[in-house]
């Protein structure tokens, strides 16, 4: 126990960090909430019921949602901290991730790495008994995907960011094969629009915290890639795949006519949003291409769902 105060940026050269002796246990639980990320895995696990919306029968198990969504979230929750376990080096050479639990000096590695044990684990075993074995090794396969493969290859090559979209894309077929839905087309459409949506999404990000990334040796393209506009047209071509990807549902019968206008609308929101970023890279257009990745994502489940349920026509 080196110091009760901690300051984050004293802790910035990575494993000197200091453990309050004595912290109130509502604190404790806000950091085990931060170690979830929380906003990503709400939207995680949006995904993960707009699937099991999709992928059911047409008779509603609310349980079997509810035990999905729970048994997904603890996985999810579990990757998130060994991701975090693994990352306090350089977590914590990074401005955004600096005030995290480890490298604040909030929570030790330890407790990190075996709530992330522990969370992943359970979860998978919670799905495999009160969902369905196809979920659970599904499940533990995003887990491993994003622990062992993903997050090491951040330090190692620009690739990271398509392999990680694999196991960032598997939510909404997690929910497709929870409701008994099998690996089929439409599963693999969702997983499609899921796969092709985060490179937008993570070109705006990746360029808005380019120095982060480049002091903390991470291999994002627009920290690596002195070339300008090579960020922006990885997002432009990606918003424009999307686009055809997205409107199939609607074609094979998923979803019908509104779902068709609604991804038309915020795909080409999208897209207009990302060919705005390419021509001129700039906070101002890196934030609006992000915040049109965060609307599209919502109303393109919300619509599906909506019209596969009749709930809008
Ligand atoms: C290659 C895949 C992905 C990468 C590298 C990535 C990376 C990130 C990062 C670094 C942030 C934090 C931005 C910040 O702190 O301001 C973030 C935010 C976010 N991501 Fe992603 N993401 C990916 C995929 C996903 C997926 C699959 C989802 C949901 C299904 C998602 C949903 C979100 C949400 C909701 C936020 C929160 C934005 C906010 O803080 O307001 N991301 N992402
Ligand atoms: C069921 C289950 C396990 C679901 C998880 C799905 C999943 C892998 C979502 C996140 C996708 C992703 C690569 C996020 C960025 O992490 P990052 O490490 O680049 O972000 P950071 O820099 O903020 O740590």
């Amino acid at each position: 126990m080196r110091s009760s105060t901690a300051q984050a940026s004293t802790y910035a050269s990575t494993e000197t960090v200091a453990i309050p002796l004595r912290r109130h246990w509502t604190d404790r639980i806000a950091d085990y909430v931060e170690i979830s990320k929380p906003r990503i895995s709400f939207f995680v696990l949006i995904s993960v019921a707009a699937g099991f919306l999709l992928g059911g029968s047409g008779e509603f198990q609310v349980w079997t949602l509810a035990n999905a969504l729970l048994g997904i979230a603890l996985v999810a929750t579990g990757s998130s901290a060994l991701n975090q376990y693994y990352e306090r080096d350089t977590d914590a050479r990074m401005e955004r991730t600096l005030s995290r639990p480890i490298p604040s000096g909030r929570l030790s590695a330890g407790e990190v790495l075996t709530m992330g044990l522990v969370s992943g684990i359970v979860g998978c075993v919670y799905l495999a008994l009160f969902v369905n074995l196809l979920t659970a090794a599904l499940a533990a396969a995003t887990y491993l995907a994003y622990t062992l493969i993903y997050t090491p290859l951040k330090r190692i090559s620009t690739v990271n960011t398509a392999v990680g979209a694999v196991p960032g894309a598997l939510p909404p077929v997690l929910g497709w094969t929870a409701a008994g839905g099998s690996l089929d087309f439409n599963a693999f459409m969702m997983f499609s629009i899921l796969y092709l949506w985060q490179f937008p999404h993570f070109m705006a990000i990746a360029w808005l915290y380019r120095d982060d990334y480049r002091r903390a040796g991470l291999k994002m393209i627009p920290a690596v890639e002195d070339r300008k506009q090579v960020t922006g047209f990885v997002a432009v071509g990606y918003a424009l795949a999307l686009l055809p990807v997205s409107l199939l549902p609607g074609q094979m019968g998923l979803a019908g006519d509104i779902y068709f206008v609604v991804a038309l609308v915020f795909g080409v929101i999208y897209l207009w949003t990302a060919v705005r970023f390419c021509k001129t890279e700039s906070v101002r257009t890196a934030r609006q291409l992000l915040l049109a990745s965060l609307a599209y994502l919502p109303a393109v489940w919300l619509a599906m769902v909506g019209e596969h349920l009749h709930l809008l026509n």
